[in-house]
């Protein structure tokens, strides 16, 4: 059926729709321009309640395949591309782009014009969008967005793995790679709720790492003492959303980006080892430069393109931190070796090795 996309400004676009529903859906409208990992960004929980459009044309030519997911469920809350197709090939895929989001009623509008709604949202930033069955919409969509992280926490702790270094992974909305990149490192995992991370020290873990999630950081304020506490007495990794918390927890602040980054190729270099390193990102806020002024957090890494801070390490406490994903699904793996460092950084903390 023929279905319409309205944006903030006032344009709408029409398309045809895919599941949609009698109400208007609202959500930010993002674009995300990998040509591949169509799968890896639905089930992102940092894209909850996001309307996500694919820049690349053509998406669905393999298929889906459960076990790449990064969490139970797709987390977008519609879709938009230009073609998405039935026909799929891959030796693992047991469902088509389709019938997946099917499966779970996440709305798709396809055959718009997505290079326009990109230029729009590279012109003025991320906007409120409505996806509608009428071309009149029930209201202007909303520029008031949902706080996703207390719908993608978990509710009970969890562990996996069985290695000799315990890390407690504190879940703003996890994604599986990060929790899969440390188990095939040797490292026992237990996930940590948002709510649950006054039992962080009953754990008695190794290290921290604070995880990925969607929405704004400044958020959640409430939790900034606590996740200063934590990181103060633990080797820690913040990625993403975790990054962002440990900065602000440290009394620098952050910002909205015009429309953030959300891709596979981003190049990002390492103050450290004189190194451009491509990486796979999703995000909106970052870290504001000047604000760090005021603490002991160095900047470590940057975004070649707008030089925006990219990550950062701690003076004097085995604190690093990413604003990419060095999980890398979808993505290259160039920065996989982040993990590495972390562990290093653990190891040293229990005299097995130096970290220099
Ligand atoms: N992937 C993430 O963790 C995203 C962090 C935050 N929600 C942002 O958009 O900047």
């Amino acid at each position: 059926m023929k279905g319409y996309l309205h944006l903030e400004d006032g344009s709408v676009y029409t398309g045809e729709l895919e599941h949609g529903s009698p109400q208007d859906i609202n959500g930010e409208i993002v674009f995300f321009t990998g040509m591949t990992g169509y799968q890896e960004v639905l089930t992102d929980p940092s894209y909850k309640n996001q309307i996500v459009v694919f820049t690349y044309p053509l998406i669905g030519n393999y298929g889906i395949n459960i076990s790449d997911d990064e969490s139970k469920q797709p987390q977008v809350k519609a879709v938009v591309v230009y073609e998405c197709t039935s026909q799929y090939s891959h030796y693992e895929a047991q469902y088509s782009f389709k019938e997946y989001l099917q499966k779970w009623n996440i709305p798709i509008i396809h055959h718009i014009d997505t290079r326009s709604v990109v230029k729009k949202i590279r012109s003025q930033g991320s906007m409120a969008a409505t996806i509608s069955q009428t071309f009149q919409k029930e209201e202007q969509p909303s520029a008031i967005f949902e706080d996703g992280v207390f719908e993608v926490t978990s509710t009970s702790m969890q562990t996996y793995g069985d290695g000799d270094k315990h890390i407690a992974l504190i879940d703003f909305g996890y994604k599986k790679s990060i929790l899969t990149s440390l188990v095939k490192r040797g490292c026992k995992v237990t996930t940590v709720p948002l709510k649950m991370m006054n039992k962080v020290s009953e754990l008695k873990p190794d290290g921290v790492l604070l995880s990925n999630g969607p929405g704004d950081p400044e958020k959640l304020e409430s939790y900034f003492s606590q996740i200063k506490e934590i990181v103060s007495s633990y080797p820690t990794l913040g990625i993403c959303l975790g990054h962002q918390l440990i900065a602000l927890s440290f009394g620098a602040k952050t910002k909205k980006l015009l429309f953030g980054h959300r891709g596979a190729n981003q190049p990002v270099y390492d103050l450290k080892q004189k190194k451009v390193f491509m990486t796979s990102q999703n995000h909106s806020y970052v870290v504001i430069d000047e604000s760090l002024k005021k603490t002991d957090l160095n900047t470590r890494f940057y975004h070649i393109n707008d030089d925006s801070i990219e990550g950062l390490s701690h003076a004097t406490l085995p604190i690093l931190t990413a604003q990419f994903h060095p999980e890398a699904h979808p993505g290259p793996s160039d920065s996989e070796w982040i993990f590495d460092e972390f562990l290093d950084l653990v190891a040293a903390a229990k005299g097995e090795i130096l970290y220099a």
